[in-house]
């Protein structure tokens, strides 16, 4: 039986040692660590760490656990362990545009993407063929002020249902709620089409064409119930000109969108990214 592939997240109030104990329990098993990043915040004084390791066959999840129970606890970690062989599965939602859609299902067929879409919600029927050309369940979930709480509801038992891990916004323009965002914070990307801070909304492109920037691009953030204020994950940016009209503008950002959307997630997937406060430590 070939070694068992694992990444360990942790973070902690920094201090001598921290390493030390954690490296000390996983040589003791038999791991070999394939790679490791560390970030002290000086600001926080908050550490942050990411190691991808691999086991002996015979040591699993929850003896690696059983290991660490002392550094844990001497240090007061925040740790998340994945087992880098179990597929992870996501729930991708989207309006109206597909691109960020198409491109996430292209680079999961090219490999490029460890991930599993085990649905696709929308709600208007535009990305039926979509799903259903690719074999992914479709849930066509409209919604209106006076649905969103049932309509949100739905979207809960399926993400819940299909045990995903992950909920992609590729593109849905509707407002999740407080109870929503917050029940699943952390677990929620989205692509914002500006380079945010600038340009929050809906039709950040118009804006952009309005107010005459010279460079515009896309955010994936994690969502918050504050619209378009969610920890940064990732960001691109292109060079455009007066000359171009908003259309000009919304046909520049898509393929910058695609390819922001695709790399967060894959980041986020392979335990890249770590929640620090309002911001992220991305260990790219
Ligand atoms: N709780 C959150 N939900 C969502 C966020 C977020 O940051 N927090 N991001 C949006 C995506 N988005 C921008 O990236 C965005 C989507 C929709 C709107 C908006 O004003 N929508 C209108 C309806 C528009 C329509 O029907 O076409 C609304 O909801 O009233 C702004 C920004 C995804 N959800």
């Amino acid at each position: 039986m070939s070694a068992a592939n694992f990444v360990l997240t942790l973070s902690c109030i920094d201090q001598p040692g921290i390493v030390a104990a954690v490296t000390t329990e996983l040589a003791a098993l038999g791991a070999n660590i394939a790679e490791s990043n560390q970030f002290w915040d000086r600001e926080t004084g908050r550490f942050f760490m990411r190691l991808a390791f691999t086991a002996p066959p015979q040591v699993d999840r929850a003896t690696i656990e059983k290991a660490l129970t002392s550094p844990v606890a001497r240090f007061q970690m925040q740790t998340a362990l994945s087992d880098q062989g179990e597929a992870r599965r996501i729930v991708i939602m989207v309006s109206k545009f597909d691109h960020a859609l198409l491109h996430l299902l292209y680079q999961i067929r090219v490999g490029w993407l460890d991930a599993e879409v085990a649905a696709i919600i929308s709600n208007h029927e535009d990305a039926r063929k979509i799903a259903e050309d690719a074999g992914i369940a479709f849930h066509h979930l409209p919604i209106s002020k006076e649905t969103k709480a049932a309509q949100e509801a739905q979207v809960l038992e399926i993400v819940k249902q299909t045990g995903a891990d992950l909920v992609v916004l590729a593109r849905y323009m509707q407002v999740l709620s407080d109870n929503l965002s917050t029940r699943l914070f952390g677990q929620v990307i989205n692509i914002h089409h500006s380079f945010l801070p600038s340009f929050k909304g809906a039709k950040p492109y118009h804006q952009a064409h309005e107010r005459g920037v010279k460079i515009i691009g896309a955010t994936a953030h994690y969502v918050t119930p504050d619209l378009d204020e969610g920890p940064i994950i990732e960001q691109e940016t292109a060079r455009v000109t007066h000359a171009m009209r908003p259309d000009d503008l919304v046909a520049a950002g898509r393929d910058i969108e695609s390819r922001v959307l695709a790399r967060a997630v894959k980041l986020h997937l392979e335990s890249r990214v770590m929640l620090n406060g309002r911001k992220t430590v991305v260990f790219g």
